[in-house]
């Protein structure tokens, strides 16, 4: 074996050796948050790759493609880039978007078929029931897209949908009785623009390996080791392309945590890790017990609360770190109290810790509640990033930029060409679109294709010379497009459709502020491209086309923009949180109703999805957790009191801090309670909350006063911080606190200015200035 790889090896303990290092044959590994389920992944392919398979053979699925990017990294650290490279991992949508367009024409498709993302879709939607003249109060648009796309994720084709009487019964029930055509009419859209939507990507796999069973044997033998990262989210229409890929050397591996599914609300099916042992041979099973990740208060709180659920495989998951401080709860009065708690707090543990402020994660359970974080932290001047809500590609300018570009790719593209015909203004008005789109309809044809012939259509169609000539004109300028593209990168290609459509001008004119942003936005979207172009020569030994560029746009997450490059606070909602980890995480707006949610009490189950979900927040953080809470706030436009989510008091208290008197004004005190005695959680619920709102409690007692004091700093004093200025060699193996361990490659500079260039199995390879760098020499 490689001894960079040995090294890495001897670093897991047993448990984690034993899959790793696990032959053939289908292997699961069930284990709790924090127990290193990804990086036996990662070093399972690095072994693997040692021992001689071709990377070319191994497929690997990740729940980001970042967090693939960072696998791959890793790896490439161990067995090289030359290697690493023809490694295929990332997220199941852009692994079968990549083998569709290989295999599209077998399904009718184009090769460059675009893909649809959200937005285009409830556009679609939307235009086909204003089409159809259905009432949009009834049928709507974000409702029936929900439906087609759990038909898609189910594999309910049109034809499946007509031809099951409960289905059909079931939408003429909730007074959508058109749904059937609906989707039929979506579905001869998108075919006939050249698109697949998100779900499309996995319903169409599906068809192509059950209709082909040549392909299906073709990537049968081409992917002879599968392994699923979070396998516990995995859908009905995933599960289905895993198990036939791999039928045929059932050499599978899967990690997952069924106390962390948190995607039931999309069609995630927790069955799927439940019964991996019956649909394979000799499955082995580990199970991984030792956290590394959190401090034992926050294991031993996290376990306490997760042991709550009925339905749940038995897991044990314990630590040898150290306790660490209680988890802090906090109470203010207002969510904008909340964020500036939230803000200061950060501040402060920052300053006293020296810390980063990529150091700290402000999870939430609705993107609603980031706005009041935002503001405080703007305040302080504490630098943030918000993961999720409207991503960068999502927006307008962005957008109409995209727009010209899968124009070029694909001028079928119907929902690409609307946007753009007419922006910036050409004299291209609605009705004539709308025209078009009957056209297009009657001929069976796109409605580019209708345009490229509109001379001899215009007349008939009731379009008039001077529009002709400007539908020509476009038809014109995007085959120039295409002409320029043929044998160019995406980053020339966008540079001269910014300037030539006149979009970069028409913000220009805007002049204010808004619309300068704007244009600093293409001009980063252009970098962007840059980078992209350099990356995939790189990584992937690819041009960095167009046509990839927006391939990997159509199926960037929010979390696939991150850069890394910036320190900033991560601001995102806890579903996007899953496998990531910070130091410091605050979960704010634990309140009854928002945290559990209102929507998902109904039943049991969704109950448990919820608590699964504040398992799957707590156990980010590594050394200090906190919980925050308002006592009213604005929702539905109404300001409303807030209860203390029960979550909190499903932790054994000997795991809190509270930082507030609990006896919180809204709780009419019982006759003779302990108004100013000590923090009594039972109180919390048994006692109805008092309308309006009399004067708050006043001055916190001794007690309490104490218990304030009490946060104790995470105790840091272990941490071997270096002197190894000086100590370094080529090879020589340390470990830093938050990379782990890693080898030395290279140092430059002497005494109190050398810096060392290392490899970190967390971290990949980093440049750390020695005088500040907080490593251990291990050997
Ligand atoms: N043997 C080990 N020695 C030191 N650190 C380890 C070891 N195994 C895992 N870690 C570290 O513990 C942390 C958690 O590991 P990892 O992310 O792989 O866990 P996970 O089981 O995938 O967690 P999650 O369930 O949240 O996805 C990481 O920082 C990882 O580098
Ligand atoms: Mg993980």
């Amino acid at each position: 074996m490689d001894s960079k790889l040995e090294v890495y090896i001897e670093g897991l303990n047993e448990a984690q050796r034993a899959p790793t290092l696990h032959k053939d044959g289908a292997l699961i590994v069930i284990a709790g948050a924090g127990s290193g389920k990804t990086r036996v992944l990662t070093m399972r392919i690095a072994y693997l790759m040692s021992q001689g398979i071709d990377a070319f053979n191994i497929l690997s699925l990740t729940f980001t493609n970042k967090a693939a990017r960072e696998m791959k990294k890793r790896i490439a650290g161990i067995v090289g880039n030359s290697e690493a490279k023809n490694l295929w991992m990332g997220t199941f949508h852009s692994i079968f978007a990549k083998i569709l367009r290989f295999e599209a024409d077998k399904l009718g498709f184009p090769s460059n078929f675009t893909i649809y993302d959200t937005q285009d879709s409830q556009r679609l939607i939307s235009a086909i029931i204003k089409e159809m003249q259905l009432d949009k109060d009834i049928y709507k648009y974000k409702q029936v897209q929900n439906r087609i796309s759990s038909f898609k994720n189910s594999l309910i084709t049109v034809r499946a949908y007509f031809n099951d009487p409960d289905l059909v019964e079931a939408d003429a029930m909730a007074k959508r009785p058109r749904m059937g055509e609906i989707y039929k009419e979506y579905v001869d859209r998108c075919f006939k623009a050249g698109a697949m939507d998100f779900d499309d990507l996995l319903l169409r796999t599906n068809e192509l390996l059950n209709r082909f069973p040549e392909v299906l044997a073709k990537y049968q033998n081409r992917f002879q080791y599968i392994l699923v990262d979070e396998y516990q989210d995995t859908n009905h229409s995933q599960y289905l392309i895993v198990k036939a890929l791999s039928d045929r050397f059932q050499n599978i591996c899967v990690v997952g945590d069924d106390s962390q599914s948190i995607y039931a609300f999309r069609g995630a099916n927790i069955n799927n890790i439940l019964n991996f042992q019956k649909d394979y041979d000799n499955v082995a099973m580990y199970r991984l017990e030792q956290n590394y990740r959190s401090s034992k208060n926050i294991v031993e709180a996290a376990n306490s609360v997760i042991e709550k659920n009925k339905t749940r495989l038995d897991k044990t998951v314990w630590t040898a770190n150290e306790d660490g401080g209680q988890i802090i709860v906090h109470r203010s009065p207002t969510d904008g109290e909340e964020g500036r708690y939230v803000a200061s707090s950060i501040f402060e543990n920052r300053m006293n810790h020296q810390l980063m402020n990529g150091d700290f994660a402000i999870l939430y359970r609705t993107n609603a509640q980031s706005r009041a974080m935002e503001d405080a932290l703007r305040k302080r001047d504490i630098p943030y990033r918000i993961y999720g809500g409207l991503s960068f590609y999502q927006r307008k300018e962005i957008k109409d930029v995209l727009g010209y570009l899968r124009l070029i790719i694909n001028p079928k593209d119907e929902e690409a060409l609307k946007r753009v015909i007419n922006y910036p203004a050409r004299g291209i008005g609605g009705t004539t679109v709308d025209k078009l789109v009957v056209a297009a309809k009657h001929y069976g044809r796109s409605i580019f294709e209708v345009m490229e012939k509109i001379e001899q259509l215009g007349a008939s169609m009731n379009i008039n010379r001077g529009t002709q000539t400007r539908l020509s004109n476009f038809v014109t300028m995007i085959k120039s497009f295409q002409i320029l593209n043929d044998g160019g990168n995406a980053f020339e290609v966008a540079e001269t459709v910014t300037k030539k459509t006149g979009l970069v001008q028409e913000l220009k004119k805007d002049g204010t502020p808004e619309g300068i942003a704007r244009i600093e936005n293409i001009e980063e979207l252009l970098n962007g491209m840059r980078d992209f172009v350099e990356e995939q020569k790189q990584l992937a030994d690819t041009t960095g086309s167009l046509a990839e560029f927006l391939e990997d746009v159509a199926l960037a997450t929010d979390m696939d923009n991150d850069k890394g490059d910036e320190d900033r606070v991560a601001l995102m909602t806890i579903h996007l949180a899953k496998g990531l980890e910070f130091p410091f995480v605050y979960i704010v707006g634990m309140e009854e109703d928002l945290f559990p949610s209102a929507m998902s009490m109904n039943t049991r189950s969704e109950l448990e999805e919820e608590r699964r979900l504040f398992y799957v927040a707590l156990t980010r953080a590594e050394k200090q957790a906190y919980l925050t809470y308002t006592e009213s706030r604005y929702r539905w436009g109404k300001l409303v009191d807030a209860e203390p989510s029960r979550f909190i008091e499903e932790i054994d208290d000997k795991y809190l801090d509270y930082q507030t008197p609990m006896q919180s004004y809204r709780y009419k005190p019982l006759m003779d309670t302990d108004i100013f005695g000590d923090v009594d959680k039972s109180k919390l619920r048994l006692k109805k909350p008092v309308s309006g709102r009399p004067p708050s409690v006043g001055t916190p007692t001794g007690d309490q006063l104490r218990k304030l004091r009490k946060i104790k700093p995470t105790d840091t004093s272990d941490v071997p911080i270096s002197s190894v200025v000086g100590a370094l060699k080529r090879g020589t193996i340390v470990e830093h606190i938050r990379f782990g361990r890693g080898i030395v490659e290279g140092l430059e500079g002497k005494g109190q200015d050398q810096k060392a260039e290392i490899n970190f199995e967390n971290g990949g390879l980093k440049k750390l200035l020695l005088r500040f760098a907080k490593l251990k020499i291990i050997e």
